[in-house]
């Protein structure tokens, strides 16, 4: 089994230099309101037995970078080194998303369009997306693709969203809502979980407004 003490500064280095990429980049797009979200990169190979992240820690406000923006855990959310900081408050989370699907990368927004969508479809605790082209942003180029895009619960306490995630995770759709919270999407490293970000984001948008207009409204 792989200890953390195999990395080197410069591979460390790195996975934060990454992070801090797209934290930049999310935070230009007001991704990141009143200090939500949160991102983390797997460094090494994934072992189910044992893996590492990096991932922000909790509470910053993340559209200002400074030196205590990240720090590295386990796959049990605990900090591989000695820190004052403390990693994001949804790290349990990403430990399951890790441990599920091997992913290199995990990043989570709150936007009003992915909190409006999962409280609209939260009966049928899916939002269901039919033919979208932006649905091969997700790497699924079935011809007019349906998709499912899970929605589970939002407890205060994350630990209870565990399971959730664990239920309801669907094959070969690398996203999941929380209930009037935001959307995690993952890939296998950071340009994958960036792409399928977008391409989600893009789907909100569009359900959200063709809803609208089945209605009459806009
Ligand atoms: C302050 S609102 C957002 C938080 O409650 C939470 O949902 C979130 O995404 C950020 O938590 P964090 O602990 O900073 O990673
Ligand atoms: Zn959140």
């Amino acid at each position: 089994m792989s200890s953390f003490e195999q990395f080197t500064l410069e591979q460390k280095q790195q996975s934060f230099d990454e992070l801090r990429d797209v934290k930049q980049l999310f935070a230009s797009r007001s991704w990141f309101p009143g200090t939500s979200g949160n991102l983390s990169v797997r460094i090494g190979d994934f072992d189910p037995e044992q893996f590492y992240f990096a991932i922000t820690a909790s509470g910053k406000d993340k559209t200002v970078n400074t030196p205590e923006d990240f720090l590295f855990v386990d796959k049990h959310g605990q900090a591989c080194e000695k820190t004052n900081l403390r990693p994001s408050a949804e790290t349990l989370i990403h430990c399951e998303i890790y441990r599920l699907t091997g992913a290199g990368a995990i990043f989570h927004i709150h936007s009003v369009f992915n909190n409006v969508i999962s409280e609209y479809f939260w009966d049928r605790k899916s939002v269901p997306v039919d033919g979208v082209e932006l649905i091969k942003g997700l790497n699924n180029w079935e011809e007019e693709a349906h998709i499912e895009i899970p929605i589970v619960s939002n407890f205060a306490d994350i630990s209870k969203i565990v399971p959730e995630v664990t239920e309801r995770l669907q094959p070969g759709v690398p996203g999941i809502l929380l209930r009037k919270h935001g959307i995690y999407a993952w890939g296998a490293n950071a340009f994958e979980a960036k792409r399928h970000i977008e391409a989600f984001e893009f789907i909100f948008e569009y359900v959200y407004r063709l809803e609208l207009l089945k209605k009459g409204m806009s």
